[in-house]
Protein backbone atom coordinates (compact mmCIF):
# COMPACT_ATOMS: atom_id res chain seq x y z
CA UNK A 1 0.00 0.00 0.00
CA UNK A 2 1.80 3.52 -0.97
CA UNK A 3 1.43 6.46 1.36
CA UNK A 4 -0.92 9.32 0.57
CA UNK A 5 -2.13 12.12 2.69
CA UNK A 6 -4.09 14.90 1.05
CA UNK A 7 -6.33 17.91 1.88
CA UNK A 8 -8.97 19.74 0.02
CA UNK A 9 -9.69 23.42 1.32
CA UNK A 10 -9.14 23.23 4.56
CA UNK A 11 -10.35 25.92 7.18
CA UNK A 12 -10.07 26.22 10.76
CA UNK A 13 -11.16 27.91 13.59
CA UNK A 14 -10.27 28.53 16.89
CA UNK A 15 -12.21 30.24 19.35
CA UNK A 16 -13.92 32.79 17.11
CA UNK A 17 -11.06 33.21 14.90
CA UNK A 18 -10.82 31.65 11.25
CA UNK A 19 -6.87 31.28 11.20
CA UNK A 20 -6.74 29.63 7.77
CA UNK A 21 -8.85 29.18 4.92
CA UNK A 22 -8.26 27.18 1.26
CA UNK A 23 -5.30 24.92 2.22
CA UNK A 24 -5.06 21.64 0.06
CA UNK A 25 -2.19 19.57 -0.58
CA UNK A 26 -1.27 16.13 -1.73
CA UNK A 27 1.34 14.30 -0.75
CA UNK A 28 2.75 10.89 -2.47
CA UNK A 29 5.35 8.29 -1.54
CA UNK A 30 8.85 10.34 -0.96
CA UNK A 31 6.82 13.55 -0.57
CA UNK A 32 8.60 16.11 1.69
CA UNK A 33 6.58 19.48 2.83
CA UNK A 34 7.30 22.47 5.09
CA UNK A 35 4.81 24.52 6.39
CA UNK A 36 6.40 27.87 7.22
CA UNK A 37 4.57 31.23 8.85
CA UNK A 38 4.78 33.09 11.96
CA UNK A 39 3.62 32.52 15.85
CA UNK A 40 0.31 31.80 15.95
CA UNK A 41 -0.95 31.63 12.28
CA UNK A 42 -1.86 27.91 12.92
CA UNK A 43 0.82 25.36 12.06
CA UNK A 44 0.18 23.01 15.06
CA UNK A 45 -3.77 23.40 14.41
CA UNK A 46 -2.87 22.58 10.43
CA UNK A 47 -0.76 19.22 11.59
CA UNK A 48 -3.77 18.49 14.18
CA UNK A 49 -6.33 18.52 11.29
CA UNK A 50 -4.05 16.64 9.01
CA UNK A 51 -3.44 13.82 12.16
CA UNK A 52 -7.27 13.48 12.90
CA UNK A 53 -6.91 15.24 16.02
CA UNK A 54 -9.11 18.38 15.45
CA UNK A 55 -11.89 19.13 13.14
CA UNK A 56 -11.69 21.40 10.72
CA UNK A 57 -13.61 23.88 10.55
CA UNK A 58 -14.23 23.22 6.15
CA UNK A 59 -12.44 20.93 4.14
CA UNK A 60 -12.04 16.97 4.30
CA UNK A 61 -8.26 14.91 4.50
CA UNK A 62 -7.80 11.66 3.45
CA UNK A 63 -5.06 9.97 4.68
CA UNK A 64 -3.59 6.49 3.63
CA UNK A 65 -0.67 4.72 5.59
CA UNK A 66 -0.43 4.49 9.17
CA UNK A 67 0.19 8.23 11.31
CA UNK A 68 3.12 8.98 13.64
CA UNK A 69 3.11 12.55 15.21
CA UNK A 70 5.90 14.35 16.87
CA UNK A 71 4.91 17.42 18.59
CA UNK A 72 6.05 19.05 22.00
CA UNK A 73 4.39 16.02 23.98
CA UNK A 74 7.25 13.32 23.73
CA UNK A 75 4.48 10.91 25.67
CA UNK A 76 7.53 9.31 27.62
CA UNK A 77 6.87 8.00 31.24
CA UNK A 78 9.05 11.05 32.85
CA UNK A 79 9.87 8.87 36.06
CA UNK A 80 11.75 6.07 34.23
CA UNK A 81 15.39 5.87 32.32
CA UNK A 82 15.58 7.10 29.06
CA UNK A 83 16.41 3.39 28.07
CA UNK A 84 13.00 2.01 29.89
CA UNK A 85 10.88 4.78 28.91
CA UNK A 86 11.70 4.09 24.82
CA UNK A 87 11.70 -0.03 25.24
CA UNK A 88 8.11 0.50 26.53
CA UNK A 89 6.77 1.83 23.19
CA UNK A 90 9.53 -0.50 20.95
CA UNK A 91 8.02 -3.41 22.58
CA UNK A 92 4.31 -2.34 21.49
CA UNK A 93 6.04 -1.05 18.16
CA UNK A 94 7.72 -4.23 17.73
CA UNK A 95 11.20 -2.55 16.81
CA UNK A 96 14.44 -2.40 18.81
CA UNK A 97 14.75 0.88 20.93
CA UNK A 98 18.62 -0.32 20.98
CA UNK A 99 19.05 0.57 17.81
CA UNK A 100 17.18 3.57 17.59
CA UNK A 101 18.89 5.21 20.72
CA UNK A 102 22.13 4.67 19.29
CA UNK A 103 21.00 6.81 15.86
CA UNK A 104 20.29 9.49 18.14
CA UNK A 105 23.02 9.81 20.04
CA UNK A 106 21.39 8.61 23.49
CA UNK A 107 23.63 5.68 24.40
CA UNK A 108 25.34 7.24 27.75
CA UNK A 109 21.68 8.75 28.74
CA UNK A 110 20.14 5.30 28.78
CA UNK A 111 20.07 5.36 32.77
CA UNK A 112 19.06 8.64 33.54
CA UNK A 113 14.97 9.84 34.12
CA UNK A 114 13.19 11.49 31.23
CA UNK A 115 12.54 14.16 33.95
CA UNK A 116 16.29 15.04 34.10
CA UNK A 117 16.57 15.36 30.28
CA UNK A 118 17.75 18.65 28.57
CA UNK A 119 15.18 20.08 26.14
CA UNK A 120 17.66 18.83 23.12
CA UNK A 121 17.88 15.88 24.84
CA UNK A 122 14.15 15.15 25.36
CA UNK A 123 13.56 15.84 21.00
CA UNK A 124 16.68 13.30 20.43
CA UNK A 125 14.38 10.63 22.48
CA UNK A 126 11.19 11.50 20.62
CA UNK A 127 12.90 11.52 17.39
CA UNK A 128 14.29 7.54 18.33
CA UNK A 129 10.61 7.00 19.38
CA UNK A 130 9.24 8.68 15.84
CA UNK A 131 11.43 6.45 13.74
CA UNK A 132 10.95 2.97 15.95
CA UNK A 133 7.39 3.52 14.94
CA UNK A 134 8.14 3.06 11.42
CA UNK A 135 4.83 4.34 10.24
CA UNK A 136 4.78 6.29 6.12
CA UNK A 137 3.37 9.25 7.08
CA UNK A 138 5.48 11.77 9.25
CA UNK A 139 3.80 14.79 10.88
CA UNK A 140 6.60 16.69 12.73
CA UNK A 141 5.57 19.69 14.70
CA UNK A 142 8.91 21.88 15.32
CA UNK A 143 11.28 18.88 15.07
CA UNK A 144 14.53 21.40 15.32
CA UNK A 145 13.36 23.45 18.52
CA UNK A 146 15.99 22.76 20.88
CA UNK A 147 18.34 20.45 18.66
CA UNK A 148 22.02 21.56 18.55
CA UNK A 149 23.63 21.78 15.01
CA UNK A 150 24.61 18.14 14.46
CA UNK A 151 20.69 16.88 15.84
CA UNK A 152 19.83 19.33 13.50
CA UNK A 153 21.71 17.66 10.85
CA UNK A 154 20.56 14.45 12.31
CA UNK A 155 16.89 15.36 11.75
CA UNK A 156 17.16 16.15 8.43
CA UNK A 157 19.02 13.24 7.03
CA UNK A 158 16.06 11.06 9.25
CA UNK A 159 13.74 13.50 7.19
CA UNK A 160 15.47 12.80 3.62
CA UNK A 161 16.21 8.93 4.74
CA UNK A 162 12.51 8.68 5.48
CA UNK A 163 11.46 10.25 1.79
CA UNK A 164 13.87 8.23 0.10
CA UNK A 165 12.36 5.04 1.52
CA UNK A 166 8.82 6.47 0.12
CA UNK A 167 7.34 7.55 3.20
CA UNK A 168 6.19 11.47 3.40
CA UNK A 169 6.86 13.99 6.11
CA UNK A 170 5.24 16.88 6.75
CA UNK A 171 7.18 19.37 8.47
CA UNK A 172 5.91 22.65 10.82
CA UNK A 173 9.14 24.43 11.66
CA UNK A 174 10.31 27.98 11.87
CA UNK A 175 13.82 26.80 10.62
CA UNK A 176 14.69 26.25 7.03
CA UNK A 177 15.07 22.80 6.63
CA UNK A 178 17.50 20.72 3.68
CA UNK A 179 15.59 18.09 2.82
CA UNK A 180 15.45 16.72 -1.07
CA UNK A 181 12.58 18.41 -3.21
CA UNK A 182 11.18 19.61 0.14
CA UNK A 183 8.05 21.97 -0.75
CA UNK A 184 6.86 25.07 1.22
CA UNK A 185 3.19 25.87 2.01
CA UNK A 186 3.43 29.43 3.49
CA UNK A 187 0.47 29.52 6.00
CA UNK A 188 0.17 33.03 6.14
CA UNK A 189 -0.69 32.66 2.36
CA UNK A 190 -3.77 31.50 3.42
CA UNK A 191 -4.94 33.65 6.09
CA UNK A 192 -8.30 35.39 5.63
N1 LIG B 1 -8.26 25.70 21.88
C1 LIG B 1 -8.08 26.93 21.39
N2 LIG B 1 -9.04 27.88 21.50
C2 LIG B 1 -8.87 29.10 21.00
N3 LIG B 1 -7.76 29.50 20.35
C3 LIG B 1 -6.78 28.60 20.22
C4 LIG B 1 -6.86 27.28 20.73
N4 LIG B 1 -5.74 26.62 20.43
C5 LIG B 1 -4.95 27.48 19.77
N5 LIG B 1 -5.58 28.67 19.63
C6 LIG B 1 -5.06 29.85 18.94
O1 LIG B 1 -4.92 29.54 17.57
C7 LIG B 1 -3.81 30.23 17.04
C8 LIG B 1 -2.93 29.26 16.27
O2 LIG B 1 -2.29 28.39 17.17
P1 LIG B 1 -1.26 27.31 16.62
O3 LIG B 1 -0.66 26.66 17.82
O4 LIG B 1 -1.92 26.44 15.62
O5 LIG B 1 -0.20 28.24 15.88
P2 LIG B 1 1.29 27.95 15.39
O6 LIG B 1 1.43 28.53 14.02
O7 LIG B 1 1.64 26.51 15.56
O8 LIG B 1 2.12 28.83 16.42
P3 LIG B 1 3.66 28.72 16.93
O9 LIG B 1 4.54 29.01 15.76
O10 LIG B 1 3.72 29.79 17.98
O11 LIG B 1 3.82 27.34 17.50
C9 LIG B 1 -3.13 30.94 18.19
O12 LIG B 1 -3.50 32.29 18.18
C10 LIG B 1 -3.67 30.23 19.40
O13 LIG B 1 -3.75 31.09 20.51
Amino acid sequence: MQAHLAATDLACRRGERLLFRGVSLDLGPGAACRVAGPNGIGKTSLIRILAGLLRPFAGTVERRGAIALLDERHALDPQLPLGRALAFWARLDGASAREHIRRLGLEKLEDVPVRYLSTGQKKRAALARLIAQDAPIWLLDEPLNGLDRQGLALCETLVAEHCAAGGIALVASHQEMAAPAMTTLALADFAP
